[in-house]
């Protein structure tokens, strides 16, 4: 291990950006191993940066105020996630204060009633999936899932546009971790969910809308200032909560995978105990690849273990890595969720980032997130049956974000209510 900055090893020589793109999620961990190290530097994104692994690392990267995320991830990917003059891309008390907004959307009851309308769609559809001969679950459950967002959020969406809108906010996920057509049809769902979401907000501030949905939250936010957001970042900020929702989708067709690979925890979860439930949505968000690694920019001139880091350098943590650390798991390349049972959660767990949700930037949806999926994967074991059939059920370390390479396709779906 690395020490001392001197022993630090550095990648000489080009820019590796084509190689991230190219070795997807793999990129950071081999060379972790190649360097024996859990930092190295190397020159990605045009910019000489450095990259973290492990548990030390999470802690020290979410130490309070350590790293801005203002121009850490090249513009591109900004675009099609947070965007710009969102809340991940403010520090200090501004970020506090907006952070603080959306926190007050996640409380018990508010994501009870996600939960409600969630389960709501997902049992309308069940009814549809039953007459089809097959249907794939990745798209169907981002369909569900942008219908669940806009119903909780307070977007009001006529039945022709649903569908599309969802196709939009999927695509915005697709994009993200590449360039090429992919991106840039992401672009252009980005434009069109930006238009509609600029007319949800204006509508909202005019009609002077009654019910406090999280869309009104949003609309009606001031800043510290006491100024209204601009309402293109106040679009931009509910986007931030409806294109997530949507991202979801991701880990229950991961859940799915594993509930197909691993039957012996279907039997488990059918029995409905929560603790097995919400160790498995754990274990699922470990297991599966999904945000590679999170991306910072030192606020002031700092080191990691012994390594110096100036101001303004940017620094890399691995998330996919940091969860296969040997230094961290037992038998990490296996898929256990006991592991989450009566235990304390590692530091090295930041599927949706690390430290604090109030004060840091950890994910402002992770509750959500986590009480999706567990729903989802309830659905999945007890209110319907359905087969797998032969499909390419892969999962490609290469592409980011990662999916199985067929969406998870199930065939002869039957309610069990109507079963009984
Ligand atoms: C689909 C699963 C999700 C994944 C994998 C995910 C992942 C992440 C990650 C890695 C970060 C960055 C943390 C950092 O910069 O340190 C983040 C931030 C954020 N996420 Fe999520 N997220 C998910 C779902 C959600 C949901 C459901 C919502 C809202 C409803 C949400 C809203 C946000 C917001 C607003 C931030 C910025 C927080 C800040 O900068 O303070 N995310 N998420």
């Amino acid at each position: 291990m690395t020490d001392n900055p001197s022993d630090m090893p550095s990648e000489a020589g080009w820019d590796r950006s084509l190689a991230l793109l190219r070795e997807g999620y793999t990129f950071l961990p081999r060379r972790f191993r190649q360097y024996r190290s859990r930092v190295f530097e190397s020159r990605i994104m045009l910019e000489r940066s450095l990259c973290l692994q492990g548990a030390e690392a999470v802690r020290f990267f979410y130490q309070p105020d350590a790293f801005t995320r203002k121009a850490a991830i090249p513009p591109t990917t900004l675009k099609l996630l947070q965007g710009r003059g969102s809340v991940q891309t403010l520090d200090g008390a501004a970020h506090r204060h907006r952070k603080a907004m959306f926190m007050s959307l996640m409380t018990p009851a508010s994501r009870a009633r996600l939960i409600e309308v969630f389960s709501e769609e997902w049992l309308r559809r069940l009814n549809r999936w039953q007459a089809e001969e097959s249907v794939q679950l990745l798209t169907e459950a981002e369909d569900i899932l942008c219908r669940a967002a806009c119903r909780w959020a307070g977007v009001v969406l006529p039945e022709e546009e649903a569908q599309s809108f969802g196709r939009d906010l999927a695509a915005l996920i697709e994009g993200a971790g590449s360039i090429g057509p992919r991106n840039w049809r992401g672009l252009m769902s980005r434009w069109r969910a930006d238009r509609r979401l600029r007319a949800v907000i204006t509508d909202i501030r005019r009609s002077g809308r009654e019910a406090d949905t999280p869309a009104k939250v949003i609309a009606l936010h001031r800043d510290l200032s006491g100024k209204l957001l601009d309402v293109a970042t106040a679009a931009n900020e509910l986007n931030n909560i409806l294109r997530p929702i949507v991202a979801i989708a991701r880990f229950i067709a991961f859940g799915a995978l594993a509930l197909h690979d691993h039957p012996a925890w279907r039997e488990r979860l059918a029995k409905g105990d929560d603790a097995e439930l919400e160790a498995f949505t754990h274990e699922v968000r470990r297991y599966y690849p999904f945000f590679p690694a999170i991306a910072g920019r030192a606020n002031t001139p700092t080191a990691f273990t012994g390594c110096p880091i100036p101001m303004g350098r940017r620094v890399i943590v691995d998330i996919y890595g940091s969860h296969r650390d040997i230094g961290a798991w037992q038998q990490p390349e296996r898929f256990l969720p006991e592991r989450f049972l009566n235990a304390d959660i590692p530091d090295a767990f930041l599927p949706q980032g690390g430290g604090d949700h109030f004060t840091g930037h950890r994910c402002a949806g992770e509750w959500i997130t986590i009480d999706v999926v567990k729903a989802a994967i309830r659905h999945l074991t007890t209110s319907m049956r359905y087969e797998v059939p032969p499909q390419d059920l892969t999962v490609s370390l290469r592409r980011m974000p990662a999916k199985p390479e067929s969406g998870f396709i199930m065939s002869r779906v039957r309610s069990v209510e109507a079963m009984v």
